[in-house]
């Protein structure tokens, strides 16, 4: 069964499709685009890219960061101009996050712009990096530090790409899932991956509609991601994203409690969701507080002091100014254990066995 999700954006709106077999939508796509040659970017084997229907060069890419820079952006759209490529024709991407943002950023920057379509292939990819039209590319400086707002003119989550997806990674996309419950879309766990997978875009879509460029609403999203982010860097990226954000959303859940904002109910909740997905709810052994909170205040979120997004009465809401004492009280209320039994003791994938990928 197909899931059709809208983002609406006035004209530039678009779908998200989801399930299995879903890549075979894309010929209708370009035909509806109008557009007579599409150059496909994939990071996938070249059985897995669908007919675009239309006149096509392949180009193959690799995903991960290390080819998600400026020199990637550069060397696609000189295959575009030498393909002939014009802003009435198309792009499409297949693959990872890293490959839909530079990608995404290719194509709006080629020409000014050109319609852009992504297929996304890993859990994190579909129910995050291919939604929303964020595109970004790395420095030696830093991650996503050039970038640019591309809305693309479909996304195709085709569920049978996410069959061959180790399982670590199919666990960093179910830390972005599992945090969907605290920030508008609860009670998702054990429904079919497909379903969580529409559930968690449809709540992206409605945040990122009423705020595309980052200035408000937006924030919602970054639940869990204050603690997430520090722990990336401070393991110097042993954590995958979606580990950090998995443990961060069990500490935002501690210092909501400590703030007085949640019942401690409510608080245990969150370590209760997240261990049910089978993902990591403890700090390392060795993370220093001290050097968390350092991260933490350099935050690009952080706009006055330590800020977190923080569930409460009313919901999940941005929290400017969280006195430090509170931080370092929630981080010495978190369980520790090995780095390395973070990343592989919990039972890895057990929500996604439990929810059938299709
Ligand atoms: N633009 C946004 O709004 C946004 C949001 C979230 C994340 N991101 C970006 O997304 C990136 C992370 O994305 P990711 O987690 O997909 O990483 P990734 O693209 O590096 O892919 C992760 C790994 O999965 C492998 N892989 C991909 N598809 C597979 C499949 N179907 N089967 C087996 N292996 C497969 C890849 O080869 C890679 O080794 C980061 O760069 C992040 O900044 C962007
Ligand atoms: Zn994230």
């Amino acid at each position: 069964m197909t899931r059709q999700v809208p983002v609406r954006f006035g004209d530039r709106s678009y779908d998200v499709l989801i399930g299995p077999g879903v890549r075979s939508a894309l010929p209708g796509i370009i035909d509806r685009l109008g557009a007579r040659r599409v150059a496909v970017v994939s990071a996938r084997p070249v059985e897995w890219v669908p007919d675009t229907g239309a006149e096509t060069l392949l180009l193959p890419a690799r995903d991960g960061e290390p080819d998600k820079n400026l020199t990637t952006v550069e060397s696609l759209c000189a295959a575009f101009v030498r393909f002939g490529l014009t802003r009435s024709d198309a792009v499409v991407s297949v693959g990872g996050g890293t490959t839909t943002d530079v990608v995404g950023l290719a194509a709006a920057l080629y020409h000014r712009g050109i319609p852009v379509v992504h297929l996304p292939t890993t859990l994190l990819a579909q129910v995050d990096a291919s939604v929303g039209g964020k595109t970004a590319v790395n420095l030696p400086e830093g991650k996503n530090l050039v970038g640019a707002y591309w809305q693309p003119a479909a996304v195709l989550c085709d569920t049978d790409y996410l069959a061959t997806l180790p399982p670590r990674e199919l666990r960093n996309g179910l830390g972005e899932i599992a945090r969907c419950h605290f920030i508008g879309a609860p009670g998702l766990h054990g429904l079919p991956l497909a379903e969580q997978i529409a559930a968690s875009v449809t709540l992206k879509a409605g945040i990122v509609s009423a705020d595309e460029r980052d200035t408000g609403l937006r924030h919602l999203l970054n639940y869990g991601h204050t603690l997430g982010h520090a722990l990336e860097a401070a393991t110097g990226f042993a954590l995958r994203h979606g580990e950090g954000v998995a443990i961060g959303t069990v500490f935002a859940g501690l210092l909501a409690g400590l703030l007085g904002r949640i019942t401690p109910d409510r608080v245990s909740e969150h370590r209760a969701h997240v261990a049910s997905y089978g993902l990591p709810t403890a700090l390392p052994d060795d993370a220093d507080p001290g050097t968390l909170i350092e991260l933490m205040r350099r935050d690009k979120k952080a706009r006055s002091g330590l800020t977190f997004v923080l569930d409460g009465p009313s919901g999940a809401d941005l929290v400017t100014d969280v006195p430090e004492p509170a931080v370092t009280e929630a981080l010495a209320r978190m369980e520790r254990a090995p780095l390395d039994r973070l990343v592989t003791g919990a039972p890895a994938g057990t929500a996604g066995t439990e929810a059938a990928v299709t």
